[in-house]
């Protein structure tokens, strides 16, 4: 099985900026765009006209005219929601490895919005996040997106030695797999974000299907500390949040986050005896699309629990952690 991505012809995907000039834009102000992170057109296009304008270079007049020519590359009117029904019919989703975790998230992780993974240590975010690293890179008959992952990595456990482990699973070639996934260690939340620019050059390269920040809040709890800088936190952590759904929009990736937990004090569930939030608060809440909290179970199966999606219903699934990767409890897969 081929695992070579970097021929893949984007079709439908998105249109680099460097088209803009067939509209008359000249090539230094396509430049300039990319410089600042823009390397699409979609991405201009979503783009609000004052963030345009803080673009070194880029006047109010020259916003006007980049965006109203972007706009005739991108669809961004009304819709029938007939069309929108057949467009979501066609979305592709990554498997987990679990079909007890893939049913109830409706197929998998799906593509084009942000999925997050929040729970106490040791229940497998990690473990499934180098499990999704391997299967993005799946023919989409078998349950995959037919594209690299990028890995951005801020606590430091990333093993590559886990991505062999799965690839032999699904019989892939160990070495091509591991090609095929971009690592980054992400040292500060500034740097963090800033890895955000270099990914959305690389996907503008070539096919990504996945984006995965393991984990999310880690830089954020360490950078700032205290009520005194939660707001500028919150500012911070809004910026990057919007950056990965502008990326989930424009190249129709899936992106997963983890997330950590945190006893909850105020308004707890009197009848729940140990009650945990996940952090970051409203601003994270609001823009993961489907939130899975995962808790521990028996020996090395664990539980994922639907806690917020616009279309899933509430409902648990058992998964186990194996030597191969994420699969559904032992006795069942008999
Ligand atoms: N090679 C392996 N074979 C089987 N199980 C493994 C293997 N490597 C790790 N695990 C299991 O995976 C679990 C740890 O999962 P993981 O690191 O994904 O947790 P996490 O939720 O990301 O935790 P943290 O918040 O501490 O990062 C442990 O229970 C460990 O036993």
């Amino acid at each position: 099985m081929s695992q070579e991505f970097d021929q893949v012809e984007i079709a439908t995907g998105p249109s680099l900026i460097s088209k803009l000039q067939e509209c008359g834009i000249s090539a230094t102000d396509c430049q300039k765009l990319e410089l600042a992170g823009y390397h699409t057109i979609e991405s201009v296009a979503f783009t609000p006209k004052k963030h345009l304008m803080t673009v070194k270079g880029i006047s109010d007049a020259k916003a006007d005219v980049i965006l109203q020519e972007s706009s005739k590359f991108v669809s961004m009117g009304f819709t029938t929601a007939t069309e929108v029904h057949a467009r979501r019919a066609d979305l592709i989703s990554v498997t987990t490895g679990s079909r007890n975790l893939d049913t109830i998230l409706g197929g998998g992780i799906e593509t084009g919005a942000i999925t997050e993974l929040f729970g106490e240590f040791r229940t497998g975010k990690s473990q499934i996040c180098h499990q999704l690293a391997v299967t993005c890179q799946l023919p989409i008959s078998m349950g995959g997106a037919e594209g690299k992952c990028l890995y951005i990595d801020t606590e430091g456990t990333f093993r590559p030695v886990r991505i062999l482990a799965v690839a032999e699973r699904y019989g892939l070639n160990g070495q091509d797999v591991l090609d095929n996934v971009a690592y980054a260690r992400a040292y500060n939340a500034d740097h963090q974000q800033q890895l955000l620019i270099h990914a959305s050059a690389m996907m503008a390269e070539s096919k990504f299907a996945l984006l995965i920040i393991d984990s999310a809040m880690n830089l954020y709890r360490t950078d700032f500390s205290g009520r005194g800088e939660l707001s500028a936190r919150q500012m911070h952590l809004a910026k990057f949040l919007r950056n990965l759904m502008r990326l989930a929009d424009e190249y129709g990736i899936a992106v997963v986050i983890t997330n950590q937990v945190v006893a909850q004090v105020d308004g707890a569930n009197p009848y729940n005896p140990d009650p945990k939030k996940p952090i970051g608060g409203n601003i994270l809440a609001h823009a993961s699309t489907t939130r899975l909290f995962l808790k521990k179970g028996r020996a090395t199966t664990r539980v994922a629990k639907i806690y917020d999606s616009p279309c899933l219903p509430e409902s648990d699934a058992t998964y186990n952690i194996g030597a191969d990767g994420i699969g559904d409890p032992i006795d069942e897969e008999a």
